[in-house]
């Protein structure tokens, strides 16, 4: 496959990933709009460090990547959530 080929591949890519990283932060805003609700504490380590453990488990060769984008993934949700609450 030549290069013009796979940057097309990625671009495919790239846009499934951007409709996902929507359709998370719309689930993440939701989740802060009933957290203010019922009185919860917004961070959550224990659900963190199961996504984190979940997902280097099933990423094989590039767990140590996949940590380092959920984590980034999970701060961006909460600075969104703060955002959301006006914190
Ligand atoms: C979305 C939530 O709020 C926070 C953000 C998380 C995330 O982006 O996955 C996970 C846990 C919480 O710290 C949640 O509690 O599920």
């Amino acid at each position: 496959m030549n290069l013009e080929e796979l940057r097309r591949e990625i671009n495919l890519v790239d846009e499934e990933i951007l409709k996902c990283f929507i359709k998370r932060m719309d689930i993440s805003e939701k989740i802060a709009l009933g957290k203010i609700e019922n009185n919860i504490e917004l961070v959550n380590k224990t659900r963190e460090e199961e996504i984190l453990n979940k997902v280097e488990s099933e990423s094989k060769k590039y767990s140590k990547y996949s940590r380092k984008l959920f984590i980034t993934l999970m701060d961006l949700s909460k600075e969104f959530q703060r955002e959301v609450i006006g914190d």
